[in-house]
């Protein structure tokens, strides 16, 4: 029974595409009130993992549940559903509606009360520093405020865990901190938080467990201190995945 402990458990989940192994089943174990890092190089299998993780991409084989609540074998159960806060990378929000619409909407459509949307859709909007865009559609917000509302999003039904693939990208410092306080909040009320990114120093700074990601597989998962084992983040992320530097620059630019 130690899937109802864990905020997320992964068994065994494996994706390909075509001859490509994206997540070479993987096992991980996200204790509850964790804000845990997933780290990787490009095209280590981050985002195919959490895609998988939440429910929004098939496994070819594997188990998820969150806080418990199966995503996989069984496709988003309503308990996972109303547990989990998902903020994916590359957002496809609808274009032709204000930040203030979307959230409206997406709180009905969870059976919210709507006095209930409106006061959580005031508050985040003020606290994200949106209130001034409240006329601006969101195909015309830039990447960093598509973050933002994205993140509200994700919050706005109140879950217990959030996963977001980088969600410090793109967003200003000011923006940054805004949602370092308010993550800060989630992990104070017993929230769990799960985040990719690839800024070392943001991830050594805020996480207290990590998992090494590589080649579709984890190379090494636990505590901060135990990932990066005496050295800093950087350098042993660097050793596990053993990166070099380039021996050389662009021949045209070498005289
Ligand atoms: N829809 C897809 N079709 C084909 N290949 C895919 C698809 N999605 C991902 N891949 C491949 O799976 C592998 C893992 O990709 P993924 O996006 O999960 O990596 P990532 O660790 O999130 O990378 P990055 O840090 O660059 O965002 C890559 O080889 C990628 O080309």
């Amino acid at each position: 029974m130690s899937a109802a402990v864990d905020a997320l458990r992964i068994d065994e989940l494996r994706k390909t595409f075509g001859d490509t192994v994206a997540v070479d089943d993987v096992d991980l174990s996200v204790p509850q009130g964790a804000f845990f890092g997933l780290v990787g190089p490009n095209g280590a299998g981050k985002t195919t993992l959490l895609s998988m993780a939440v429910g929004l991409l098939t496994p070819d084989r594997g188990n998820a549940w969150v806080s418990g609540a199966a995503i996989w074998p069984v496709a988003g159960s309503e308990q996972a559903k109303a547990a989990l806060g998902v903020l994916p990378s590359g957002l496809a929000m609808p274009p032709r509606l204000t930040g203030a619409e979307l959230l409206h909407y997406l709180g009905l459509l969870r059976g919210m009360r709507a006095a209930v949307v409106k006061a959580r859709t005031d508050e985040l909007l003020d606290v994200l520093d949106l209130r001034a865009a409240e006329r601006t559609l969101i195909g015309d917000y830039s990447t960093g405020m598509q973050k933002k509302i994205g993140l509200a999003a994700a919050l706005l039904h109140g879950p217990r865990v959030l996963v977001a693939d980088e969600p410090f990208e793109a967003v200003d410092p000011v923006s940054a901190a805004v949602v370092r306080a308010i993550l800060d909040g989630f992990l104070a009320a017993g929230g769990t938080v799960i985040m990719s990114s690839h800024v070392m120093a943001l991830v050594e700074q805020l996480c207290d467990h990590v998992a090494v990601l590589d080649h579709g597989r984890v190379l090494r998962a636990g505590t901060l201190d135990q990932v990066r084992a005496e050295l800093t983040l950087q350098e042993a992320f660097a050793a596990l995945v053993g990166a070099k530097p380039p021996s050389r620059g662009l021949s045209w630019y070498e005289s």
